[in-house]
């Protein structure tokens, strides 16, 4: 990536033990100094208010939202089978066919335009129906056009691609008022602002998608996807004509085009590492420390005595999984970090090592005088179940799970894709459309096959871990482990493919009588009930533990 002037901005993290450390008495001193202010005008818990961002919000006039329509600031949800206590003590889930329910309180702030966002965007979002931002939304946004170097941590589903996206087209691009010169033409951009690095090529292609629609048809040129498995002469070309403010892609293929020559990032602005705990696993470390080397410089490190011409940059990380070593490279790559939550900011140097960071509530206590928080992953409306099935029965205690349930959209997971297939073939053979996707599928065949998922041609997604990550189908009702994850972040993160946005959804874990403590195990990590059920006569039922474990 050849060397530029200009600019300000840089996201990004990995595990700092993969790279070389910056100094760190010139980022502890500025830490403390920002973190004074930080701390100022933090509240007791050591969290930030918006109000110590101190936005500037411009009075605007909405217009009538079009394509969401919020019953009062609550999400609608998809019918779903209810719980009903009945005789001997056994709960039974009576399918219902009942209207749209109300399940969870998302949406707490107003409108967008209360975060400071440019007049074109807002415009964008009205377009494309948003009109209310979620509570990571609101927090993020004003955090991050406020300048400060951040991790974004909200669970499954709550919009935070949208919250880093957001400020990034709110200071480059057509979008943002900036970028207008005096006589109203956009100002010529020459090389690439931002760039968002993610761990999927669906993960990246989804968001590119979101990119297009807040630039509108007549900017889509402006943002360049470079994600594996894609036709690379053909990336460079289009990199080399249409000269993108923005990048999404996979590590690999960024790294290659770079070690090519072929892309010019250290004018970046921003870049940003989404599903970042991913990404910090050791088969990325290589590809992100080039990135991390080659794409402006960390803001605030020190002089290096040589001019530096690369832009100073800022810092966010993005997951629903935060585990410390994503507090602890945000530290060393970052600087002066805060932990942006829903509606909540905290200075980063108040994260310590802890236990595994998933709960299902947010919850803070004292301990040696440190603040110990401990962050939501999963969506508070998520029901989670567990049933026991010989290896053999599975595929068919699948399809009883989903016919009780009366799921319209389900996605089953496996640990290895090698078995993917032969479960659709099983599916198949009852008449249950379903499809495999993985790795080893070419580009074309995942697009389809993502494609017919989410238009309902296909009722089942069997597919490995590689999808969970990231993957948005608000239709997905139901998830299925049919393998156990490997723990409770990969629990975590297959769950939130269901119960998107506030909507309901149940996840089922299917285990072999000698995993129950596993499953067990992965309860208490993530701090909620995982409720023993059986499928008798089409439905669901649900009995006490004990009588499973006794089984
Ligand atoms: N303010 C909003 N109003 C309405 N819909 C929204 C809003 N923000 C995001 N969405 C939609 O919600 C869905 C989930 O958003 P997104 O994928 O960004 O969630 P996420 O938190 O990144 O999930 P994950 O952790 O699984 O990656 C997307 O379809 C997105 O378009």
């Amino acid at each position: 990536m050849a060397a530029s002037a200009s600019t300000r901005f840089l996201v990004l993290l990995k595990e700092f033990s993969a790279f070389r450390k910056i100094s760190w008495t010139s980022a502890a001193t500025n830490f403390h100094r920002q973190s004074r202010f930080l701390c100022h005008a933090a509240k007791e818990d050591g969290s930030l208010t918006l109000a110590s961002l101190d936005l500037g919000n411009k009075p605007r006039k909405f217009g009538k939202s079009k394509a969401l329509k919020l019953e009062g600031s609550f999400i609608t949800e998809m019918g779903q089978g209810k719980v009903k206590a009945v005789k001997n003590d056994k709960m039974k889930v009576v399918k219902e066919k009942k209207p749209a329910e109300i399940v969870s309180p998302l949406f707490s702030a107003k409108s967008f335009e209360e975060l400071g966002l440019p007049d074109l965007l807002l415009d964008s979002l009205e377009r494309e129906g948003f009109s209310v931002p979620t509570d990571v939304q609101s927090a993020a946004v004003p955090t991050i056009i406020k300048g400060h170097d951040a991790v974004i941590q909200s669970y499954t589903g709550s919009g935070k691609t949208l919250a880093y996206l957001l400020p990034i087209l709110s200071e480059i691009g057509p979008l943002a008022e900036k970028s207008r010169s005096s006589n109203g033409e956009s100002e010529k951009r020459t090389e690439i602002q931002a760039m968002i690095v993610a761990p999927s090529r669906e993960l990246g292609m989804q968001i590119v998608r979101e990119v297009e629609k807040l630039l509108g048809p007549v900017h889509r040129r402006m943002v360049q996807q470079l994600v594996g498995g894609a036709n690379r002469m053909r990336q460079e070309e289009a990199l080399k004509k249409n000269k993108p403010a923005i990048v999404v892609g996979t590590p690999g293929r960024i790294a290659e085009i770079s070690k090519g020559g072929k892309l010019h990032t250290h004018g970046c602005r921003f870049l940003v590492l989404d599903e970042v705990d991913e990404l910090l696993s050791f088969n990325f470390r290589e590809d992100i420390h080039r990135i991390l080397e080659h794409v402006g410089k960390r803001s605030g490190a020190g002089p290096k005595g040589e001019v530096d011409e690369r832009a100073n940059r800022q810092t966010i990380l993005v997951s629903a999984t935060v585990p410390f070593s994503v507090i602890r490279a945000a530290k060393s790559w970052s600087h002066e970090p805060v932990l942006v939550q829903a509606n909540k900011v905290t200075p980063l140097d108040t994260i310590q090592p802890s236990a595994p960071v998933i709960s299902l509530t947010p919850t803070t206590s004292e301990a040696n005088g440190q603040i110990q928080t401990t962050i939501q992953s999963l969506p508070p409306a998520l029901k989670h179940y567990y049933c026991i099935s010989k290896h053999q029965h599975k595929v068919d205690t699948l399809r009883r799970c989903v016919h009780a349930l009366d799921a319209q959209s389900v996605i089953a997971f496996m640990n290895h894709s090698r078995q993917l297939k032969d479960v659709v073939y099983k599916l198949e053979a009852r008449g249950m459309n379903s499809a495999e996707m993985h790795g080893d599928l070419g580009k074309l065949g995942r697009s389809t096959v993502l494609k017919k998922f989410k238009n309902g041609e296909i009722k089942v997604l069997v597919t490995n871990e590689l999808s969970a990550r990231g993957l948005d189908v608000a239709e997905c009702d139901l998830v299925v482990n049919l393998e156990l994850p490997t723990d409770a972040v990969h629990y975590a993160h297959r769950a939130g493919r269901t119960g998107r946005l506030g909507r309901k959804g149940t996840v089922v874990t299917v285990c072999e009588e000698s995993q129950v403590f596993i499953v067990k195990k992965m309860e208490k990590q993530l701090g909620l009930p995982f409720l023993y059920c059986e499928f008798v006569d089409g439905e669901l039922v649900v009995t006490e533990e004990d009588k499973a474990i006794i089984r």
